[in-house]
């Protein structure tokens, strides 16, 4: 199809924050002509409201007027008018279209209203982080202010002491919350919470698209077993979801809570200009992995326009992918301003204490910083609107993310510029140059799998610590309960008496479910000469972060880790700052468990199963920061770590092997650059990012006994991706041979067939042969109806 770009509009007025002045600012500085590959016009947008509906109390009209919203924009009047009338429903609008008060005008109105059947009306409000609660907790406090003693909210999480806990199982008709405490206190406590539950008319789940693969499974498994001890103690709540826009809302909710979810999507906010441009940093001098050319490193380019930004008092904050680019943009920004500029300039990542967080938000929100480097721990829920500027170094993963990004970026009547800039990888080369993959599809639909019997086995366990559970209750769950009962009394995890299944043994069956996938306790990073703790790293990033000799960047300072201890949980790091950055490479074996589906591709077959990966981290690169040029590999002795998951792979035929003109030597080098470069690529098709995958690529496979590639889900169970692979195979492997066939690299490079993460440093890869291999396996296949 042939891409049109929008055509243009005359150009406003100029001021100092106009979008297309800051944008041709940008790209005039220096050498940078070209870089900017697309640019995408989004026209200001007027706003369009309606009526309060009738039947909302008049007390909370005024105050939500008290608040200075006069009248309902027209989704949020839609939206109120279903939820009072009982409908559980999901609004999925844009960034700062005014969620909240679709779900805190109904909650106001029901805690406004009588007892119903001698039950005093209560609301539990979910949200993924401790943060957002406490946020939503100050937004209920000046919301419900003028309302008494009417709303007696209470925040519940772990770190609420004892007392305040007491206070608000007796007195608090409002919880925020999060699921982690509905899975470990509430739930398992719930009698202590009956009469919480005996009156609960709605549930509200703020930010319900972060619910997504595992642990959005995990999540709609605790709705579940809310649900069931809800009908115990009498009670049916509406759910009322908001969310960032997403394809097939509707649906996707009514997965994740198991009840029937309407959509209101018709956005009526207003929104001012979005000029949003898609930059692609430059080549340089540097070479990599065997030769290959090397891009500037996104991370780089975006601190530069950070800078460029920040020096005209532009409100910008720089989205990254990790927590490490977080650190060196900070760093680097405060190296090239001058001081009072730089000071305005700082890192914001998970893993900071929660103190250092609520410091650093407010500081943006007075104006003293001007600068933000962040990773998506900022996207959720801190209210960051009304920015002048985003930066997204690298693509998010999904464009539903992307937008949830760039949708931070605009003030009030005022335009705003998104700059979108392209990592080193196939994927976002890919995309800088097809804009109409952004601009013209829609974003995605949240993909969860409540069936996953990794997830649901633990959760059927505590839902029978609980309440025993009976035969009725395998509906409310899954299809999936029914088979697995049996099979966890076998395990001797539950054990059945007469009709029902009952958890007889002494420990918590809550410990069972890890529901953010953290893979064990979190590690700590303490400095080692203080014992001074510095943050905290999940088991699975352990091994590839905070290993012995890995450079380790916290709030702008450089540390070195010492020594890493799995089974103490602890990295000690000592303060120091070599010239160079590191990278752990792993190497992987795969075998089949089971396949359950197979499909035939002319001479080709691809399948689709349960593998177990055998994983370990066996050395580590340094590198040159900035240009990312390898300065030396450096051997460790890590533990290997085994992963039962699910994963799509295919195979090819020796005569397909022939036609390609194959060669002995050429097969290996094929194949590993055709799976990193479908790995690249399969983020466009499942909802999913490239560390979220992984893949293993062999000549002789010992299962298949042919030439084979795996691309794997890189969670327990598997959390839906390579499904997605598999079934959008087609177009999924199209576009992943048009990538690597597009790249004008002689012989592969990180924008087409390395990959950042390779275990064998891109060795052997080889992109023509790639070409081949895939043009055949895809000749097998029907062309589309
Ligand atoms: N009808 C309205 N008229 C004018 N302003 C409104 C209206 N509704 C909400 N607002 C304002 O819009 C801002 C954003 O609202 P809110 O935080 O609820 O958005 P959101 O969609 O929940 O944001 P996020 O995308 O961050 O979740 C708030 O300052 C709020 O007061």
């Amino acid at each position: 199809m042939q891409y049109e770009p929008a055509p243009p509009t005359p150009d406003p007025p100029t001021t100092r924050r106009s979008p297309r002045a800051m944008l041709a600012r940008l790209e005039s500085a220096g050498d940078r002509s070209g870089r900017v590959t697309h640019t995408e016009h989004l026209p200001a947008r007027a706003a369009r409201y309606s009526p309060w509906p009738h039947r909302l109390h008049p007390d909370v009209v005024a105050a939500v007027r008290a608040q200075g919203v006069d009248r309902p924009y027209s989704h949020q009047a839609e939206a109120l008018e279903r939820a009072l009338a009982g409908e559980s429903v999901i609004v999925a609008t844009g960034t700062a279209s005014g969620k909240s008060l679709t779900y805190l005008a109904p909650v106001l109105h029901a805690l406004l209203g009588p007892p119903v059947d001698g039950r005093a009306p209560t609301a539990l409000y979910l949200a993924p982080t401790k943060a957002l609660a406490a946020d939503q907790a100050r937004a209920v406090k000046e919301l419900a202010a003028p309302l008494g003693t009417a709303v007696r909210h209470a925040v519940y999480d772990g770190d609420t002491p004892a007392e305040a806990r007491a206070w608000a199982r007796r007195y608090a008709n409002l919880l925020l919350t999060n699921p982690d405490m509905l899975h470990r206190g509430l739930l398992p406590g719930h009698r202590r919470w009956s009469s919480f539950l005996r009156g609960l008319r709605y549930v509200v789940i703020d930010e319900s698209h972060v619910y997504r693969g595992v642990f959005g499974s995990h999540v709609a498994q605790v709705l579940r077993r809310l649900r069931r001890l809800c009908a115990h103690h009498g009670t049916r709540p509406v759910f009322l979801l908001a969310s960032a826009t997403a394809a097939e809302p509707g649906p996707g909710a009514s997965r994740l809570t198991g009840v029937e979810v309407g959509a209101v999507t018709d956005d009526g906010s207003p929104r001012g200009e979005l000029a949003f441009a898609l930059w692609e940093p430059p080549l340089t001098e540097a070479k990599g992995e065997r030769g290959a050319p090397v891009r500037r490193s996104a991370t780089a380019e975006a601190a530069e326009l950070l800078c460029d930004l920040v020096a005209e008092e532009a409100r910008t904050v720089a989205f990254v992918r990790s927590r490490r680019a977080a650190e060196l943009i900070a760093l680097i920004a405060r190296e090239r301003l001058d001081r009072r500029r730089g000071e305005a300039v700082s890192s914001y990542r998970g893993g900071y204490l929660p103190e250092e967080r609520r410091a650093l938000e407010r500081a943006l929100h007075s104006g003293e910083l001007l600068g933000l480097a962040a990773t998506n721990a900022l996207e959720l829920g801190v209210d960051i609107a009304g920015l002048d500027a985003v930066l997204i170094a690298g693509f998010p993963g999904t464009r539903a993310s992307l937008w949830q990004q760039a949708g931070r970026a605009g003030r009030a009547g005022q335009g705003a510029l998104a700059v979108l800039v392209a990592r080193d990888d196939p994927l976002d080369t890919y995309l800088v140059h097809h804009p109409e993959a952004l601009f013209r599809q829609p974003v995605e639909a949240t993909v969860l799998d409540p069936g996953n019997p990794y997830v649901l086995a633990p959760h059927l366990c505590a839902a029978a610590d609980e309440l025993p559970l009976t035969e009725a209750d395998f509906s409310v769950f899954d299809d999936a309960a029914r088979e697995l009962a049996p099979k966890l009394t076998a395990r001797g995890l539950l054990r059945r008496r007469g009709a029902a299944w009952y958890w007889t043994r002494r420990d918590r069956p809550s410990d069972l479910a890890d529901i953010r996938g953290e893979g064990g306790p979190q590690v700590q990073v303490v400095e080692e000469s203080t014992g001074r703790l510095l943050g905290t790293v999940d088991t699975a990033a352990a091994h590839t972060t905070v290993h012995e000799g890995a450079v380790h960047l916290h709030r702008g300072t450089s540390f070195v880790v010492r020594s890493l201890d799995l089974g103490d949980h602890t990295a000690l790091v000592e303060a120091a700052a070599p010239p160079w950055t590191t990278s752990a490479r792993d190497v992987s074996e795969i075998a089949v468990l089971d396949t359950d589906l197979t499909e035939q591709w002319g001479a080709s077959r691809m399948y689709l199963g349960s593998v177990e990966v055998t994983n370990q981290v066996v050395s580590y690169l340094r590198r040159r920061p900035v240009t990312g040029e390898i300065l030396g590999e450096i051997k460790l002795d890590m533990p290997p770590r085994v992963l039962r998951t699910r994963a799509v792979w295919w195979t090819l035929t020796e005569d397909q092997v022939d036609e390609a003109r194959l060669t002995p030597e050429i097969l290996p080098g094929a194949l590993h650059a055709a799976e990193h470069a479908a790995i690249g690529m399969l983020p466009l098709f499942a909802t999913c990012d490239r560390w979220d995958i992984g893949g293993v690529s062999t000549a002789l496979h010992p299962d298949t006994l042919l030439p084979t590639i795996f691309v794997h889900d890189g969670h327990p169970g598997g959390a839906g991706f390579a499904e997605r692979g598999f079934h959008a195979a087609r177009e999924w492997l199209t576009a992943t041979r048009d990538a690597i066939a597009a790249c004008e690299c002689e012989s592969g490079c990180p924008s087409c067939v390395q990959s950042p993460k390779c275990g064998n440093g891109n060795d052997p890869l080889h992109k023509r042969g790639a070409v081949r291999l895939l043009t055949v396996v895809l000749r097998g296949i029907a062309p589309p109806p």
